[in-house]
């Protein structure tokens, strides 16, 4: 009897999820998580057989994605980030590649300093901004808070295996570090941002796993925005202190406005994505 290989099962569950109106992609992730396989030991192994079991297992998590819609990142238990593997489960979202770029931008903004800066992130998550940054900035002091609890705990985890040095606090936005007295260079944040107006049309992969507190506000989707550019007025700060947010992409123009208003006199700029969308605000010369 001839074993079924991998590249065959690739090919069916690719076509289960196509019929099912799922991304195929899914279909080799899924597959090289069950295998335990790299990107580049896939492309030699395609041709490998596969045991029984594993295929079980493997059109097990197939349907249950097609069926339910629940992300492919939950059933690995994983996102790639900047060129690391980073741990998530349902306490936090799922890391996007957009805030890939805020994490370059960022970047790109300190690359003239050569001395140690402090960041603050808000909402870290599962702790990707605040633990890229400390790993990919020279002499970093980062700091990161989040609401919830769980979320921290992963972002714990993350910082363990990566070895990045963030202390993580829990709390509301800034509060947990608004009585520092000495100011950051960098305070960033991908807060939640969806109006709940919003909700019905998300695609269930995202409206049914994301966390609730990781992807609604109030205000039109605006209110975190408000809530955190009001603390940052509590704030020592100096003239190159950097407020840089993600955005969706139709709030640039009135997260800039609420900007503007707070801190007359302070630069800002909308930045896009990769994709030619508003993506970013960046805000400088708050005092
Ligand atoms: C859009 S997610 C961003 C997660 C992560 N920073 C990322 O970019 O992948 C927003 C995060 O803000 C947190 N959050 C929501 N309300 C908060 C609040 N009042 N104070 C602190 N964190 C909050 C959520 O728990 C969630 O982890």
């Amino acid at each position: 009897m001839t074993q079924t290989k991998i590249h065959e099962v690739l090919h069916r569950a690719s076509l289960f999820l196509e019929k099912a109106n799922r991304e195929p992609k899914v279909a080799e992730i899924l597959i090289r998580h069950h295998l335990g396989l790299s990107r580049q030991e896939w492309l030699l192994a395609l041709r490998d057989p596969i045991s029984e079991e594993k295929q079980i297992q493997i059109e097990a998590d197939i349907k249950k994605h097609a069926e339910t819609g629940i992300p492919v990142q939950h059933l690995t238990e994983s996102e790639e980030f900047y060129g690391r593997i980073f741990q998530v489960n349902k306490h936090v979202l799922i890391p996007r590649p957009e805030t890939e770029e805020l994490v370059l931008a960022i970047k790109d903004y300190l690359a003239a300093q050569t001395g140690p800066v402090r960041v603050v992130d808000i909402g870290t998550g599962s702790g990707v901004i605040a633990i890229t940054l400390a790993l990919e900035l020279n002499h970093a002091e980062v700091f990161a808070t989040d609401i919830s609890a769980e979320a921290l705990q992963i972002a714990k985890q993350n910082a363990d295996q990566w070895e990045a040095d963030v202390s993580f606090l829990e709390g509301d936005f800034l509060s947990p570090v608004i009585h520092e007295t000495t100011p950051f260079d960098v305070i960033v944040s991908n807060p939640p941002y969806i109006a709940k107006s919003e909700a019905a049309a998300l695609s269930d992969t995202v409206r049914d796993f994301d966390p609730e507190l990781a992807l609604f506000a109030e205000e039109d989707g605006l209110a975190a925005y408000h809530m955190i550019i009001e603390q940052v007025k509590q704030l020592p700060l100096k003239k190159d202190t950097l407020l840089a947010f993600e955005i969706g992409h139709t709030q640039g123009e009135s997260v800039k406005k609420r900007i503007q208003q707070v801190f007359p006199g302070s630069h800002v700029e909308i930045k896009q994505d990769i994709n030619g969308k508003d993506r970013m605000v960046f805000a400088s010369h708050l005092n």
